[in-house]
């Protein structure tokens, strides 16, 4: 360690970057990968990072807890927009109000009751009367205020959810990029279930809760007019001790998540490593290690539940100095006034009430702001910019040619002619573009093979074609701009087997035909044909999520089944042999050819046996085409890219894969 070598130095740089990193974008490595090309993190960094999930949400809500404050009342009144029409905006605080003046009403009828009776004793029933009908109207009120409140929430719930799963829809993709997937599930879940289940119930409390003080604050004022100047003392310091409460309350929550997260994190570490620790009989080391964790962890606990207790202390404290004032000031105003005993009979139980309420009141108020920030973080959501689809109003495409047939949008595209035209793409408007200035044309039926080192851009054209980034220039087919056609209709008509098989958790019918095009008999036909009618017992038969009941083999036959059965003009094809066995791939490869006979293909390949028989290979170096025309064109050039790519193979490879761009090139006669 004194020596200083570099070879230290370069682990310190690696420990900060690291370190650097884990702070920068923990929820991300935490949650899941930004990235869907991204590599596999290393298991034990996940289970780590998954004990950090607290900790992390903490610190999202911590700063989402900022936009709520500095929104304030806005996310509040969205939120009551998103539920309430303009009718039930009217009823809900005029029921609000209601049902407490009418519970307030009765407690003051019978202290008028008590009085007259006093100094006129009778069998009045109207007092009886009329206090049963403000007991009856208290019922009444509370149990419609309560229906009108949580129907409120319900819409507002449901309405929110609506809103922002269709805008997930409709988020670029550069959303998901940007979005880990824990993040966008953890909307859906935890934030939906706290205004599902928790918030309506701590907000009811809350708004009742600060109800039942303004009528008793309001019945002590018409008693004894002079406890108004104590109201607002106690009432200010009581605003101080809330602001205290909240600003600690949030920084203790924070601390125990933090201390927790080291707890979890070893635990399951410990748990992962049991077989390691058992052999080396290291289980006193890691008892140790967990005791200390589980103490700093039990330290900040009883923090948060010593800060409970403080604050309640105090807010008792207050409750009783109120009451004292009341009592001494009943006393004190004896000697010049006359007092009622039923008023300060009266007052006195209502200040007593307060006592305890106040202090949930305070921690429901606490929890209700707390649980607005997953409101916020929901309206976030509603309001993510949709994918850039100018054409979506307006169906009618138009053409760089004449109109003619091809414009029909039901019958496009008819040929599969492809043309980039000055194609720019770039995947954040801040980065260079990945795709620069691509001109280049393919012809209807033609099968082009797209190779390329790793980052060359091979996978951006299929993004650029599918337009899943914003993209300058232009791309035609069939002469048609792909900017003018809707994305839907545009992403309909070219089929893709993708790297990664894509199934949904469904059955087999909805994972071939998901909008029930198709005949029972056209989808076993095509199954037929990918040699997987035996694998499938019945077309509903459940795939399960991923479709791990399937091989992956099996995963790409049953997407090219799918792409089949589109039938459409162009298909693209991104590595998509790579995962697989030899005979899969023989067989992927016989029926693409025969099947997709008349389409144009384009295969972005690793391997390069798979696209030496293609029309035209066109390879990719640092987003820019460098070479593109018939393999066997490309491999007389000695000093080519495609050349020195098929070098790399080794000696019998090369000769092979030129002896296959040589027979192509004669059955063609180039
Ligand atoms: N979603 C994305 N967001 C930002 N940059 C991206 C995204 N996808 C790709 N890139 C960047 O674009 C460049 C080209 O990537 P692309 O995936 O097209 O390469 P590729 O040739 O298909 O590589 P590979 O063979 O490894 O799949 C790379 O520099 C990559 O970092």
């Amino acid at each position: 360690m004194n020596s200083n070598s570099p070879y230290l130095q370069f682990l310190a740089k690696k420990e900060e970057e690291i370190e650097k990193e884990r702070d920068g974008k923990a929820d991300e490595d935490s949650f899941g990968h930004g990235h869907s090309r991204k590599p596999s993190t290393v298991s034990a960094k996940s289970v780590v990072s998954e004990a950090h999930m607290d900790d992390l949400h903490t610190d999202l809500e911590k700063e989402h807890e900022e936009v709520v404050l500095s929104q304030g009342i806005t996310a509040y009144n969205r939120y009551i927009l998103a539920g309430a029409n303009l009718f039930m905006r009217f009823l809900l605080p005029i029921s609000l109000i209601f049902g407490q003046v009418v519970t307030s009403a009765g407690d003051y009828w019978l202290t008028f009751w008590v009085k007259s009776r006093f100094a006129a004793p009778s069998a009045d029933y109207t007092y009886l009367y009329i206090y049963t009908g403000l007991i009856i109207g208290c019922i009444i009120f509370t149990i419609i205020r309560s229906l009108i409140y949580y129907k409120v929430c319900m819409n507002a719930s449901q309405n929110l959810h609506d809103k922002m799963f269709h805008s997930l829809l409709r988020a670029p993709m550069r959303f998901f990029d940007t979005n880990p997937s824990g993040r966008i599930l953890n909307r859906f879940s935890r934030d939906m279930g706290a205004m599902d289940e928790i918030l309506p119930r701590v907000g009811l409390e809350t708004i009742t809760i600060f109800l039942v003080m303004c009528g008793i604050l309001v019945m002590i004022a018409i008693v004894n007019y002079y406890m108004i100047i104590a109201t607002i003392v106690l009432g200010s310091l009581f605003l101080v001790l809330r602001g205290w409460y909240v600003k600690t309350a949030k920084d203790i929550k924070h601390l125990e998540g933090i201390a927790k997260s080291p707890m979890l994190s070893h635990l399951s570490a410990t748990l992962n490593g049991i077989a390691t620790i058992r052999a080396t009989k290291s289980e006193g080391v890691l008892k140790d290690g967990f005791d200390h964790h589980q103490n700093v962890h039990t330290s900040a606990w009883y923090l948060t539940l010593a800060c409970m207790g403080a604050v309640g202390l105090w807010l008792d404290v207050l409750c009783v100095l109120f009451l004292l004032c009341i009592v001494f000031g009943f006393i004190l105003m004896a000697d010049y006034f006359e007092v009622s005993d039923s008023n300060v009979g009266l007052a006195v139980s209502q200040a007593m009430i307060l006592t305890g309420m106040l202090q949930f009141g305070v921690r429901q108020s606490t929890e209700f702001i707390n649980q607005m920030t997953s409101v916020e973080r929901v309206l976030d959501y509603t309001e993510i910019k949709p994918e850039e689809d100018a054409a979506s109003d307006n169906l009618n495409m138009t053409t760089i040619a004449p109109k003619t047939d091809t414009s029909d949008s039901e019958n496009w595209p008819q040929f599969g002619r492809i043309s980039f035209n000055h194609t720019y793409l770039r995947y954040s408007p801040d980065d260079d573009p990945v795709l620069n200035d691509l001109n280049f044309e393919i012809k209807p039926g033609e099968k082009i093979g797209i190779v390329g080192r790793t980052g060359a851009g091979k996978s951006s054209i299929i993004s650029a074609l599918f337009r899943l980034a914003p993209i300058e220039g232009g791309i035609f087919i069939d002469n048609i701009d792909t900017k003018t056609v809707p994305l839907s209709n545009l992403r309909d008509k070219i089929s893709i087997i993708p790297q990664e098989p894509v199934l949904f958790s469904a059955s087999v019918r909805y994972n071939l035909d998901p909008f029930g095009n198709y005949k029972d008999s056209e989808i076993y036909s095509v199954l037929e044909e990918v040699e997987l009618k035996k694998a499938v017992p019945s077309l509903d038969f459940e795939i399960t999520a991923g479709g791990s009941n399937f091989s992956i083999g099996q995963r790409q036959l049953l997407c090219l089944a799918r792409a089949i059965l589109r039938n459409n003009k162009i298909l693209v094809l991104d590595e998509a042999t790579a995962n697989v066995d030899h005979r899969t791939d023989a067989l992927i490869q016989a029926t693409i050819r025969k099947k997709f006979a008349h389409c144009t293909v384009l295969t972005v390949a690793h391997r390069l046996n798979t696209i030496m028989d293609s029309h035209r290979i066109l390879v990719m170096a640092a987003g820019r085409i460098v070479e593109f025309d018939h393999p066997y064109v490309l491999l007389q050039n000695t000093d080519g890219f495609l050349y020195k790519m098929v070098l790399e193979t080794g000696p019998a490879m090369t000769e092979q894969l030129i002896d296959i761009a040589a027979q192509t090139c004669a059955k063609t006669k180039l």
